[in-house]
């Protein structure tokens, strides 16, 4: 009985917070109905005597939460209301909640100043992307528990409080009105948690007596603007050229080449300079080095060796690769792939390159480079290249689970495994370390230029490397190239013929929504109309602020929506049509981080404490 007058208790709170809102009828909470069977968004303890959680991320929940609602829930120790409309103030009585460990408000309107108290025993406090003022309350100096808080994107004032909080991790104060000096408890935070307050100074920002200016501020997704029409036209060339490029790929697919095919090649061209079996004769035996003889300019029979990267063993020679059983992998913009397997089962890729322009000395002079980054464990190391004045090759390991495309797109459909959320997060993650690695190397000079699905290879424990790097520079085609980026391309690219490290940022958003979505980044909205990926995912959600964008697949997997929005600002900001406003890789992976860590406390730990009360 007493139970029973506890959880009913808890049931006319959750009664009356739902009344107080509208919300389209996603709740399903009916007075005779089962609170902790039936109930969306509703977990109990174990003995059902109570409420443990309530989780209504992004439910379309609109207008204010009401005092004496909520608040009532006293065994209540998750909250998560994050990205709907909720307006007015935060009240008093739920951040006090006696159990609440986990309280997640992020991506509403919540106004008004932060409440005095908070519940001590807090661990995550996420209150950004509202538009709370006023000072940062003191009452946070007193969680000696809270491991994540996270107030970025509000309009607070004030300096802020020393927080002399042992157990917090991850802090990002950035983008509102805070200023002074920052205390020394935080400076060891990075930059990014107090960037975008103006008045704000001291380590890590610039010194108190040089005042920074503002920094661009990242676009939540409903304030982003949709492309200009002109673009639209744009979409449809492009998207022919998608088609074409399709059809051409699965062609390759389905051929199955013996690598004599390039024998043939080379022994028809060779037949200029000598014959073919001299050439053959002259593969064999040692090969070259880089840093020796072949990058400075061999001559005579070295020309035809392959010339092997600094780390890998000359275990095997052109010859080997043209006996080898050949298979097409795909026609790239810069060449045709091979899966080559050698007579030792050795697994190679070999890609024949195309249209190169580049002499032999700024090769060798750009492979030379693409060793030198291939060294990083994200970044796709070339073993080999063979330049000849008729064909140019380069050989990489065969990576077995082949590119992200593939494993997210590829056999849709029964059968199928979908890549769980986790492993999407972590191969992306590591992309962006590549492309970090690639942006960091020779003072920010080098950029990707080729960022996509298919250039991101997936090892056998779902290690991933950014691949491709550094290729289009010795081909000969416009910067603009209209058959390759197709989808992924930053808008500036065709005015300015330039790819810079913010192109790269914005393919890697469409990579992001990519994997988010399910989609691949050209959709047919209408039959008359291709819209790319951050058009069409804009396009569903001003419709409406659902979970409709996300991939089915994904739908499989507990708790995860939160972080999957989460995620899909971040992939918005990066897709921002200005490239100012697009944040830079390294915050992108900051970012990205930042909502792994809160959010595997998130489910982790509310699992854990309902585990807990099983037991008990
Ligand atoms: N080392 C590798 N291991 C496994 N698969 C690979 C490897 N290199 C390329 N591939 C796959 O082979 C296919 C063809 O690759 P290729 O690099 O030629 O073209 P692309 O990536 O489609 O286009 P682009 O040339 O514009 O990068 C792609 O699906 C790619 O993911």
């Amino acid at each position: 009985l007493v139970i029973d007058a506890d959880l009913n208790s808890d049931k006319q709170a959750l009664l009356a917070f739902a009344a107080a809102l509208h919300h389209g009828h996603r709740l399903n909470w009916e007075a005779n109905t089962s609170v902790c069977s039936s109930w969306i968004g509703v977990k109990c303890t174990a003995d059902q005597s109570h409420v443990l959680a309530v989780r209504l991320p992004a439910k379309g929940l609109f207008g204010s939460i009401a005092t004496n609602t909520l608040g009532k829930l006293d065994s209540l120790q998750v909250l998560s209301l994050r990205s709907n409309l909720l307006i007015g103030n935060l009240p008093a009585d739920i951040s006090s909640l006696p159990s609440l460990r986990y309280l997640y408000l992020q991506q509403n309107k919540l106004t008004g100043n932060l409440p005095a108290l908070f519940s001590s025993g807090l661990i995550v406090l996420d209150l950004s992307y509202n538009s709370f003022t006023g000072k940062i309350s003191v009452g946070i100096q007193k969680l000696d528990r809270l491991s994540v808080l996270n107030m970025q994107k509000n309009s607070l004032i004030g300096p802020i409080p020393d927080l002399k909080l042992s157990k917090l991790k991850h802090l990002n104060l950035s983008y509102n009105n805070l200023d002074g000096s920052i205390p020394s408890s935080l400076q060891k935070f990075p930059t990014l948690s107090f960037t975008g307050n103006s008045l704000l100074c001291g380590p890590p920002l610039l010194q108190c007596s040089v005042v920074p200016s503002p920094s661009p501020i990242f676009p939540p997704v409903s304030n982003l603007s949709a492309f200009p029409p002109k673009h639209k036209h744009f979409a449809k060339k492009i998207g022919s050229w998608a088609v074409i490029a399709t059809i051409a790929g699965g062609l390759a697919g389905f051929l199955m080449l013996i690598m004599l095919l390039l024998l043939c090649i080379f022994k028809k061209k060779g037949g200029k300079g000598g014959g073919a079996s001299k050439e053959k004769s002259s593969y064999a035996g040692k090969n070259v080095k880089p840093k020796d003889e072949s990058t400075s300019g061999v001559q005579g029979a070295e020309k035809n060796k392959l010339t092997f990267f600094e780390g890998f063993l000359d275990n095997f020679d052109l010859e080997d690769l043209l006996r080898a059983s050949a298979e097409v992998l795909g026609k790239g913009s810069c060449g045709t792939s091979y899966k080559a397997v050698l007579e030792d089962g050795t697994m190679v890729v070999v890609k024949r390159l195309k249209e190169v322009i580049s002499g032999k000395r700024e090769f060798e002079q750009q492979m030379e480079i693409i060793g030198r980054l291939g060294k990083h464990p994200n970044v796709a190391a070339l073993r080999a290249y063979y330049y000849s004045k008729d064909e140019k090759l380069v050989v990489s390991d065969f990576v077995p689970n082949g590119s992200f495309s593939a494993l997210l797109h590829g056999n849709r459909g029964s059968g199928r495994t979908p890549l769980d959320w986790d492993t999407r997060v972590k191969i992306s993650l590591e992309a962006a370390h590549g492309i970090k690695h690639i942006h960091s190397e020779s003072n920010g000079k080098f950029v990707h230029g080729n960022i996509k699905s298919s250039n991101v290879l997936v090892g056998r424990n779902y290690e991933a490397c950014v691949s491709d790097f550094g290729l289009s520079s010795l081909m000969n085609f416009p910067v603009t190239r209209s058959r390759i980026m197709v989808g992924y391309r930053a808008p500036e690219v065709v005015e300015t013929r330039k790819f810079t490290q913010k192109s790269d940022v914005y393919s890697f958003g469409v990579m992001l929504l990519e994997m988010l979505t399910g989609k691949s980044p050209l959709q047919s909205a209408r039959q008359d109309e291709i819209l790319d990926l951050p058009r069409w995912v804009q396009s569903v959600v001003r419709e409406e602020w659902t979970s409709e964008v996300f991939d089915a697949e994904l739908m499989r997997f507990p708790n995860i929506e939160e972080e999957m929005v989460q995620m899909l600002q971040i992939a918005m900001s990066c897709v921002a049509r200005n490239p100012d406003q697009r944040p830079n890789i390294n915050e992108v992976i900051n970012l990205i981080e930042e909502i792994r860590q809160s959010n595997s406390g998130n489910r982790s730990a509310s699992e854990e404490k309902i585990e807990d009360r099983r037991q008990r």
